[in-house]
């Protein structure tokens, strides 16, 4: 467990502008599964961080079998090691082909490189992505730098800000 965070930087994300991104990736896949027509058999989520975007794209792609697999890799921002907590169907799933694996971001790639070893012929999707984890992911929509740390609309809550010039 590290002390010190290397995220020195913060990326703060509203729940628009994960719709959007979201969307954006769902357009990126659209028509790229093996099957025909381009299609995907199913979605598998990451949880919990993927199941907003893995909503978002197959409600989008009109992709209505969902799985889930758990992967805890965090504890609030110290990395652990990743400990799978819930598989998904293994006869649905198989080796991966024609699955779209869908995680809200990819920071170090130690989760997707847990779940790949799992499912190595699956497509791996995230909106978000660091540099250090970017070999692991197929496709994702936005790059930010690897001391960033990304917050989702879903672990913020509106408060008070003081103005510029103080309060009065
Ligand atoms: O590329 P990595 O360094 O492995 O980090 C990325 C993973 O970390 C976060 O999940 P977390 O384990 O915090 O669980 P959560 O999705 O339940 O928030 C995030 O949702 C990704 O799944
Ligand atoms: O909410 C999160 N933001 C991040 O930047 C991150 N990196 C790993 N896990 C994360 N969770
Ligand atoms: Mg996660």
């Amino acid at each position: 467990m590290s002390q010190t965070s290397p995220y020195d930087k913060g990326f703060h994300i509203s729940w628009d502008q994960v719709h959007r991104d979201s969307k954006a990736l769902a357009w990126r896949l659209d028509h790229q599964g093996p099957g025909a027509g381009g299609e995907w058999r199913a979605v598998v989520a990451i949880t919990r961080g993927g199941l907003v975007p893995a909503a978002i794209v197959a409600r989008e792609l009109n992709i209505r079998v969902i799985d889930t697999i758990s992967v805890k890799s965090y504890d609030h921002k110290n990395q652990i090691e990743a400990q799978v907590l819930k598989a998904p169907d293994a006869t649905l799933v198989r080796d991966g082909d024609g699955i779209l694996v869908i995680d809200d971001l990819v920071d170090t790639g130690r989760t997707l490189e847990v779940v790949r070893a799992r499912y190595p012929r699956a497509h791996f999707a995230t909106v978000y992505a660091k540099p250090k984890g970017r070999p692991l992911v197929d496709t994702f929509i936005t790059e930010v730098s690897q001391d960033t740390w990304i917050y989702f609309p879903w672990d913020m809550a509106m408060q008070y800000v003081e103005p510029l010039r103080g309060a009065s």
